[in-house]
């Protein structure tokens, strides 16, 4: 029942057509299966891997299924907010890794448009991790900070919808009317454009920052070995709620012999400042490449987190959506998708797992990640020797009324117990990334910390505000987006075969068995690229060899069942694209991007997990990076937008194989068929390759299109000739088809 001053509802998605049609592919799989089951017998080795193939696909699947069984949707009504008599602090956590990845000036906008959200100032703190180390950002922060004074105050004033200077100021429509507005908003884009001068400078000429004391810290250091440099920029003295909000600056300490554990490692040393500064019992964590596109999106969040049961809604996450992807993404980069469907599934479960960022915790989950936390002695052991800490983690635990009369918070007074937590050496001989904080041990960190929430029995939410509450970047490369896949893909069977694997979890743990296979679903997406190679091989491979795996006009039951599941599968996703507002091409893109991590990423990311468990080497984050050229906003190269682009990259040689396999298949059918070339005698007398195994060919290129163009294409968006080579010595390699050639 809605009840009229509720802060949100719960809805549940019907789709009986969708959920019929899917089980009607599920229907047509298995008949097939049985089909190539009962018919094993009078055909060859392929109809086997072709078996094998189909039989992942339909557990797949049937998994897929599962997933999107039950899909929910949470309303809010913020609107109902201002019934909430004391509205509870927060403190925001930005991460960033890389001044020369990551613009400072973009940084810098994700601060901005953080600091201006709809809440009440003081009860707002944010911390910004620079795992750089740089005196660039530091001084850009420092420049921000003075902007934040008249920007803020601005934005609320003026109800300005985007609070990130770039986006505000590139976009045409005003917020306002009026002369005093326009004057004022030309006063913010004069300062602004400023504050950019200024930023660009420093990044050119370190004098600007060099003579100052102020940067003292960062002298004779790099980015591995520095030691703690922590500045408060902005204070908000007696919790005043038209102030400005705290802004402290963080670059936690590093040494090369004490391991940091990336942006785990950063989030752990954020929790901890703040715990000891502002200690917040809510926290928001953001990469530094999102902003906040929704100002009400802490009011969102609250809507859930105080309106629901603490079990019904441990976290909330929020979709990540990217604003600088070309049109019709063609690199697949948009998880639009993903979170309108995989995840309103997922959440209906459980909840969603947590993406990573754009996620709101409760900070005493990030405390409880092991149940045996509360007994006393052992806060002290798990957290550290910091008293203060331990301190504030107490009063967490024991769920402080944080609703109480504002308290006046001293930044300064806790400065020395900052510095203690951020040293390099603070989490020896803690809990810290085992049981307490983000984990440690993946690559992709949240999903792991996300399992282990969810092992509890909790459940998350996922909300999806209109307009989205951040905005971020993606890759927008070919190289780029693969590198990233590459670690998702990694990080995900890390956690696969770790401790807290979902697979256990369901006997060990309260994770429910749905949950179980929603993780697994997740997880295993790369594993898939075994019996995707497989597939995608075994056309041309028939072709070379002359016999097949795929129906001819004859085979009316294969028919039956391979070409309807075929069309209808497609048909499915074509439609889930369009239900989310997206395009055709968009769908097609993501087919091809599909493929194209299928025969890189994936096979990649599992080897690297290889040679992680065998202890050859071990996995390392690598920033995406996020250049100003990754604007879609600059229209300079409009033609080769969304161009794939190549490098010497070992990612491509698969790709560029597969493709090469292709091109001599089609190219000897075709010689065959006008009879230059004789058919190689199909083994005991079985059906040859027919219509079936050329379309499946046509399908793979075009599929594979963009590698198909590189091969002819120049510069960087050619495949460079030592991969073309590598490629063909490697199907020398595997393919026996001497034989026929000789
Ligand atoms: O040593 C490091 C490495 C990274 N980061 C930060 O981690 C964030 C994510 O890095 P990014 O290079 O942008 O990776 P993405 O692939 O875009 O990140 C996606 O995938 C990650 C897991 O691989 C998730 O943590 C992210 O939330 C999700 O957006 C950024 O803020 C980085 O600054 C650090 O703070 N320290
Ligand atoms: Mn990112």
């Amino acid at each position: 029942m809605f009840n009229s001053s509720a802060l949100y509802q719960k809805l549940s998605i019907k789709k009986p057509i969708q959920t019929s049609l899917e089980l009607l592919i599920l229907i047509l799989a298995i008949s097939l299966l049985l089909y190539r089951l009962l018919h094993l017998k009078s055909h060859g080795l392929l109809w086997l891997l072709a078996f094998f193939s189909e039989l992942c696909f339909t557990f797949d699947w049937f998994l897929y299924i599962l997933l999107n069984w039950s899909p929910v949707d949470y309303k809010t009504y913020p609107q109902h907010f201002k019934q909430v008599p004391e509205v509870p602090p927060v403190d925001v956590l930005v991460t960033t890794a890389d001044w020369k990845l990551e613009p400072s000036i973009m940084v810098v906008n994700t601060v901005l448009s953080l600091l201006a959200v709809d809440y009440p100032a003081g009860k707002l703190s944010c911390y910004v991790s620079d795992d750089g180390g740089s005196p660039v950002l530091l001084y850009a922060l420092v420049e921000a900070s003075n902007f934040a004074k008249i920007w803020v105050p601005f934005c609320k004033k003026y109800h300005v919808q985007v609070r990130a200077p770039f986006r505000y100021f590139s976009s045409k429509s005003p917020s306002a009317d009026g002369h005093e507005f326009r004057q004022e908003e030309k006063r913010m884009k004069d300062e602004y454009e400023r504050l950019c001068e200024r930023i660009e400078a420093a990044e050119e000429n370190p004098m600007v920052y060099e003579t100052s004391k102020y940067y003292e810290a960062f002298k004779n250091t790099d980015k591995k070995n520095h030691p703690t440099i922590i500045k408060i920029l902005l204070e908000n003295k007696g919790n005043d709620s038209n102030g400005i909000s705290n802004l402290v600056y963080v670059a936690r300490e590093k040494r090369p012999n004490q391991p940091h554990y990336y942006k785990a490692g950063a989030l752990n040393v954020l929790t901890r400042v703040s715990g000891v500064m502002t200690n917040a019992p809510f926290i928001v964590n953001i990469d530094c490449d999102m902003y906040v596109n929704n100002p009400n999106v802490v009011v969102e969040a609250m809507c859930i987190l105080l309106g629901a049961e603490e079990q019904e809604s441990i976290f909330v996450q929020f979709p990540q959506i990217f604003y600088n992807l070309p049109k019709d993404d063609p690199f697949g980069c948009q998880l639009i998708t993903l979170f309108q469907t995989l995840l309103r599934g997922m959440a209906g479960i459980q909840g969603p797992l947590f993406g990573g960022c754009n996620c709101f915790h409760r900070r005493k989950t990030i405390y409880t990640l092991n149940s045996s936390q509360n007994k006393t002695g052992k806060i002290e052991e798990n957290f550290g020797e910091s008293e203060e800490l331990t301190k504030s983690a107490n009063e967490i635990l024991r769920g402080v009324q944080f609703n109480g009369p504002p308290q006046t918070i001293n930044l300064s007074t806790s400065i020395q117990s900052a510095y203690q937590v951020a040293s390099a050496d603070y989490e020896n001989n803690t809990a810290w990334g085992l049981k307490v904080g983000w984990l440690y041990g993946s690559m992709t960190e949240d999903i792991l910390t996300g399992i282990k929430i969810h092992s509890k029995g909790w459940k998350s939410v996922l909300l999806q505000p209109n307009p989205p509450a951040f905005l971020g970047l993606a890759p927008t490369g070919g190289p780029d987006a693969l590198t990233q896949r590459k670690r998702w893909v990694t990080g995900s069977l890390e956690i696969l075969v770790c401790k807290t694997s979902p697979l256990l979890a369901f006997f060990l743990t309260r994770l429910t068995l749905r949950q179980c296979l929603a993780y697994t679903y997740f997880l295993t997406r790369s594993l898939y690229a075994i019996p995707e190679l497989v597939y995608v091989i075994l056309p041309a491979y028939a072709i070379l060899t002359n016999s097949h795996f795929l129906p001819s006009v004859q085979d009316t039951a294969l028919l039956a069942t391979f070409v309807p599941i075929f069309i209808l599968y497609h048909s499915l996703s074509v439609c889930v694209y369009l239900q989310c507002g997206l395009s055709v091409r968009a769908w097609w893109n993501n087919v091809k991007m599909e493929m194209i991590s299928t025969t890189s990423s994936y096979v990649f990311g599992i080897l690297s997990l290889v040679l992680k468990l065998f202890g050859i080497s071990e996995a390392v984050f690598e920033v995406t990076p996020k250049g100003q050229s990754n604007n879609v906003d600059d229209k300079e190269d409009d033609r080769n937008v969304g161009k794939f682009v190549f490098n010497e990259s070992p990612l491509f040689i698969i790709g560029t194989a597969v493709v090469l396999l292709h091109l001599m298949a089609l190219a000897s059918s075709l010689l065959v068929t006008v009879g230059i070339l004789q058919p190689p005698s199909s083994s005991d007398g079985r059906r040859g390759s027919g219509i079936g195994e050329i379309l499946g060919c046509v399908w793979v290129l075009m599929a594979l299109s963009p590698f198909l163009r590189g091969l002819f294409a120049k510069g960087k968006y050619g495949i460079p000739f030592p991969t073309i080579c590598k490629s063909a010595s490697l199907i020398l390699l595997f393919v026996p088809f001497y034989k026929w050639l000789l």
